[in-house]
């Protein structure tokens, strides 16, 4: 087969990281993509020269999960700051510090992996110098600080912060920046006693091109694969799951051939770490709910009994928790919130945990029938009871509901006219047919649910005041998506399947951009819009991931103008405003802050200073 290798312009387009090695194993394109995959290129905020530790250096660190580092420390190499732990764990989270080769015991702080916190921080002093190290588990970041400076970096399945400070001047003389095993900046490899690279304040790149590609990465099993292609040893592959610089990645190899000559071979890196990153956290959420339904034990048994309803944000175990007890006593209810929040459904369910669920459920949208028809469509009629009527009568909803549950949606858009009716009836589970002097007497469940704001309009006098407080006797209040955000992963798992079922597709899946998309959006049309949306990624979709482009969202002013947190200056709230958007934005294009600044059309001062401001909050 004939390849043609890619132009330099095309490549630096690619969503994938490209590597290029002739048949001789020189790199002889490298792309954008590839650089910020590996690490090749990386700003740095602060400058340090070249330089290598010394004995009494003070070594802080940081790991978030100790023993993933390729190249990384094994518990042995710790003593060499006067740290002894015998009973480390790999993915333990590791805070300590200690003096490089003396004979002063170091400390440490270890929290294991399975041990959910948001937050793991250890604080001290050493040599009069104060320093605090931090691992924010829910944004994801680690921290050193020594003094007031801050080394902050943000991770996506660990990262192993370092800051070595010098014996005598107690300066900073090495910190850990992004890409460190490209850069063999390991810390076994300081400690071992290697030399670091300087850094410059900004942009630091390697050089790669003309060199060898083992002077450059390590040889792991990808990278011989790479070589062994690029010498005809082997013929390629597509989309083999692998791990390059410890990235997951799905990695491609093709030999590129002049004539029927290969002159070399092909990597494309595909980046999946983000969609591990996604199965973490939602591993993470898991955990959490299995504690919250813990703490909740006494009450387990409306957590398990609405599983249609899904979530299982605290705000959700609070509406399932008031729907158990509604569906234990024959009490109308009332259910607030916004369209698509799940009302219908809630109703649904507490009809079915009721003693009556063998009885009829009827569900009536208030607004879907015309003024003129409601008492008969509610009531029913007897035959001939007006011109077009059907010959034998009907019954209405009211009726046909007798002994089970009727609810009523949308009940804001009740006419004026009929609310009389409707209170008369509420009250005292009685009422004529249209037409009929007989007194019909039922017994059943009335649910309602608006997602008008009913006070509102008693006050405007378009809602009977008498009829809201009769209604209102039992309310439940069902929070929007945005709320309870944390649902987003077991709601799309419960939805994705289901959707692809019915469109008749193969099973999809979600990439990690893409659910970060999702929860940076405000979703006003809530969980129905969830489900559009979906549906319409997995039409757009041709392979087996839905990723952030297939989602037709818009992260838009008009989704964070729903605040109530306005009453200060307004310099203030326009600034809040200005930097939620910088942040959506940023997180959007995966922390691109060129396509920020394009996307945005501010100038990089004005990115960096919010990026800051940001950073510091
Ligand atoms: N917690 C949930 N779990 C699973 N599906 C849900 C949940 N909440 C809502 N849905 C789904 O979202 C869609 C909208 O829900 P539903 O019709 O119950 O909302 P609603 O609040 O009654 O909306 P409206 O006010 O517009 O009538 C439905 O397809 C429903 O199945």
């Amino acid at each position: 087969m004939k390849y043609q290798l890619l132009t330099k312009d095309f490549s630096e387009f690619m969503n994938e990281g490209l590597i290029y090695i002739d048949k001789n194993g020189i790199i002889k394109e490298y792309n954008e993509k590839a650089k910020e995959l590996i690490g090749i290129k990386r700003s740095c905020t602060r400058s340090h020269s070249k330089g290598k530790i010394n004995k009494n250096d003070i070594v802080i660190l940081a790991y978030t999960s100790f023993g993933y580092d390729k190249n990384g420390l094994e518990e042995k190499d710790l003593k060499k700051i006067g740290i002894n732990l015998p009973n480390l764990k790999k993915g333990d989270t590791l805070l300590a510090y200690g003096k490089y080769e003396s004979d002063e015991i170091g400390k440490s702080k270890v929290k294991e992996s399975d041990i959910l916190i948001d937050n793991f921080i250890m604080d001290a002093k050493i040599d009069g110098i104060k320093i605090s190290s931090k691992v924010n588990y829910l944004k994801r970041f680690v921290e050193i600080k020594v003094d007031n400076e801050k080394y902050r970096h943000y991770y996506n399945n660990f990262f192993s912060h370092v800051i070595i400070l010098d014996k005598d001047s107690k300066e900073i003389k090495f910190y850990q920046d992004g890409g460190y095993t490209a850069w063999k900046e390991d810390l076994k490899q300081i400690l071992d006693g290697n030399f670091y690279h300087e850094k410059k304040n900004g942009c630091n790149e390697i050089e790669v091109i003309n060199k060898h590609i083992l002077d450059i990465h390590d040889k792991t099993e990808i990278i011989n694969d790479l070589i062994n292609c690029s010498q005809n040893e082997i013929v390629g592959y597509k989309g083999k799951k692998s791990k390059i610089n410890g990235i997951d990645a799905l990695c491609t190899l093709k030999q590129v051939m002049r004539g029927s000559e290969i002159i070399g071979a092909f990597l494309l890196i595909n980046d999946i770490s983000r969609l591990r990153n996604a199965e973490v956290q939602k591993e993470m959420v898991y955990k959490k709910l299995k504690l919250a339904k813990e703490a909740l034990k006494n009450n387990s048994e409306y957590a398990k009994l609405f599983p249609k309803l899904i979530g299982s944000s605290q705000s959700l175990l609070e509406v399932k928790r008031l729907a158990y007890k509604a569906s234990k006593f024959q009490s109308n209810l009332l259910i607030l919130g916004e369209s698509g929040t799940g009302k219908s459904i809630l109703a649904r369910c507490i009809h079915e945990a009721s003693a009556n669920h063998d009885m009829p459920f009827i569900e009536v949208n208030c607004n879907s029938i015309p003024e003129s028809l409601m008492e008969s469509e509610l009531f029913g009629y007897e035959k001939g009871a007006f011109t077009g009527a059907n010959q034998k009568g009907k019954k209405g909803y009211f009726e046909m509901a007798n002994g089970g549950t009727l609810f009523l949606d949308e009940i804001g858009d009740f006419p004026k006219g009929m609310q009389v009716k409707l209170l008369h009836v509420i009250q005292n589970k009685k009422f004529f047919k249209v037409g009929g002097d007989k007194e019909i007497q039922v017994n059943l469940r009335i649910i309602v649910a608006t997602n008008r704001n009913l006070e509102k309009d008693v006050k405007n006098g378009i809602f009977r005041e008498d009829l809201y407080y009769r209604i209102n006797v039992f309310p439940i209040h069902l929070p929007p998506l945005r709320d309870r955000i944390v649902d987003i992963y077991e709601l799309i798992e419960f939805l994705l399947p289901r959707i692809c079922n019915r469109i008749g597709t193969n099973q999809k899946h979600i990439s990690g951009e893409a659910i970060n998309k999702i929860k940076a959006y405000h979703w006003p049309g809530n969980i129905r819009e969830l489900e559009n949306v979906l549906e319409r990624a997995v039409n757009l979709c041709e392979d087996k991931t839905i990723l952030s482009e297939h989602l037709k969202i818009k992260i838009t002013k008009k989704n964070i103008v729903n605040r109530e947190e306005y009453l200060r200056p307004l310099k203030e709230t326009m600034n809040s405003i200005e930097l939620e958007i910088i942040e959506n934005v940023y997180n959007y294009t995966n922390r691109d802050k060129k396509k920020t600044m394009e996307i945005l059309k501010i100038k990089k001062t004005k990115l960096y200073e919010k990026i800051k401001e940001l950073k510091n909050n």
